[in-house]
C-alpha cells in the first residue's frame, strides 16, 4: 500500500523535523537478503519541483545493481536541499518537501522515501548529508536485520545525474576532503544525463573509480525542473512530466507563476531551448547568489 505523507511534514511550518523519515512500510524495517550487501541510495538536489526523472533515477540504479552487482538496494531517499542554497528557482523547503512526499506516494512498496532533515537545516554539504544518513541508519537504527536476526551495516551511496558529477572536477565547487569522503567512503551511482560530458570527470575522479557506478539512460529523458518551471511560466502544460498529485499541488498553490529567476532566463534567451537540450546550466549561470563553495 502506498505510504501516506507524514502529517508533521505536510503541515507548516516545519521547525523540528524527525531525524530520519522512516515509514513503517519501508524495506529498511524488513529483513534483508542474507548474502547481499545492503545499500541505501540518497539523491541530493533542489527538487523544485520533483519530476518523473528524479523518481526514475532510483529505478534505473536498482535495475543496474540487479544486473551488474551483488548489492541489494534496501531503500532510497530524496533529500531536498536547504533554502539557504539560494539557487534560482528554489521554492521554499516546505513546498519542495511536500511535492517530493506526494511524488513518492505513487509507488507501491514504500522503499523510496523523502527525508526532510537537510531541507530544514542551514545549508549542509553533501558529505555532511551522507554522514547524517549513515549515522541515522547504521548507528541509530542499527542497520538492517537478516532473517536470522543478525545486524548488517547499510552502505550509503549518493545517487546523482552526470551533470552533478561533472561539477566535481570543477575548481571551487567541492573540496578535496569532501570528495574523498563522498567517493572514497560512500561511493556514487551516476545517471547519464544528456548534455553533460562524461569524459570530463573520469580522469579527475579516477582514484575513486572503484566506487563510481555509471548508469546509462536506456530511454533518454531530459526532463528537468528548470524546463518545468519555464513551461509553467509560459502557461504550457506540465502534465505527464511529473506525478499528477504534484501537478495538482502546483496548481492549487499557484506555484512558479512568477519568479525572478524565470525572468532572468527568459531575458537571457534560454527559454528558446525549453524544449531541447538542458536548460539547467543556463539557469545556474543566470546567477545563483551563493554557491556551495568548497570548504
Ligand atoms: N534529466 C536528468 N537526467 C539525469 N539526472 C537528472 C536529470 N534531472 C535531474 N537529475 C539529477 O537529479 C538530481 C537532483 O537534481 P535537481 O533537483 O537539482 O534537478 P534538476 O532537474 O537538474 O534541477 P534544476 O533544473 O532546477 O537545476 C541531480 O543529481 C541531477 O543531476
Ligand atoms: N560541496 C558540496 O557539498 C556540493 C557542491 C555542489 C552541489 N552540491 C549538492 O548537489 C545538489 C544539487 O545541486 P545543483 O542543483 O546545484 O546541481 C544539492 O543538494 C547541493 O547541495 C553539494
Amino acid at each position: 500500500m502506498p505510504s501516506q505523507p507524514d502529517s508533521s511534514v505536510a503541515g507548516a511550518p516545519f521547525t523540528n523535523p524527525p531525524k530520519l523519515h522512516l515509514p513503517a512500510s519501508s524495506p529498511l524495517t524488513r529483513p534483508a537478503q542474507p548474502r547481499k550487501n545492503a545499500h541505501v541510495l540518497v539523491a541530493c538536489g533542489s527538487f523544485s519541483p520533483v519530476t518523473y526523472l528524479h523518481l526514475r533515477m532510483f529505478e534505473m540504479a536498482v535495475d543496474y545493481t540487479r544486473q551488474n552487482t551483488d548489492f541489494e538496494v534496501v531503500g532510497g531517499y530524496m533529500s531536498p536541499v536547504s533554502d539557504q542554497y539560494k539557487k534560482p528557482g528554489l521554492l521554499s523547503a516546505r513546498h519542495r518537501v511536500n511535492m517530493c512526499m506526494l511524488g513518492v506516494n505513487e509507488q507501491t512498496f514504500g522503499w523510496l522515501m523523502v527525508d526532510p532533515w537537510e531541507a530544514f537545516q542551514d545549508y549542509q554539504r553533501t558529505a555532511v548529508v551522507l554522514d547524517h544518513f549513515d549515522y541515522e541508519i547504521n548507528t541509530v537504527l542499527g542497520g538492517v536485520h537478516t532473517e536470522s536476526g543478525e545486524h548488517r551495516d547499510v552502505r550509503i551511496m549518493l545517487l546523482a545525474g552526470s551533470d552533478l558529477i561533472s561539477t566535481m572536477s570543477e575548481p571551487g565547487v567541492w573540496s578535496e576532503a569532501d570528495l574523498d569522503h563522498i567517493l572514497g567512503k560512500y561511493g556514487t551511482f551516476i545517471i547519464e544525463r544528456a548534455g553533460s560530458d562524461m569524459d570530463q570527470w573520469t580522469e579527475a575522479l579516477a582514484r575513486w573509480r572503484h566506487n563510481i557506478f555509471f548508469v546509462p539512460q536506456l530511454i533518454q529523458n531530459d526532463v528537468s525542473s528548470t524546463k518545468v518551471r519555464l513551461f509553467l511560466r509560459r502557461g504550457l502544460s506540465i502534465r505527464y512530466l511529473l506525478p499528477a498529485s504534484v501537478v495538482t499541488y502546483i496548481e492549487e498553490h499557484g506555484l512558479y507563476k512568477d519568479d525572478g529567476v524565470q525572468a532572468q532566463v527568459l531575458l537571457s534567451g534560454a527559454d528558446k531551448d525549453a524544449g531541447a537540450g538542458s536548460g539547467k546550466g543556463k539557469e545556474v549561470a543566470a546567477g545563483r547568489s551563493t554557491s556551495p563553495a568548497a570548504v
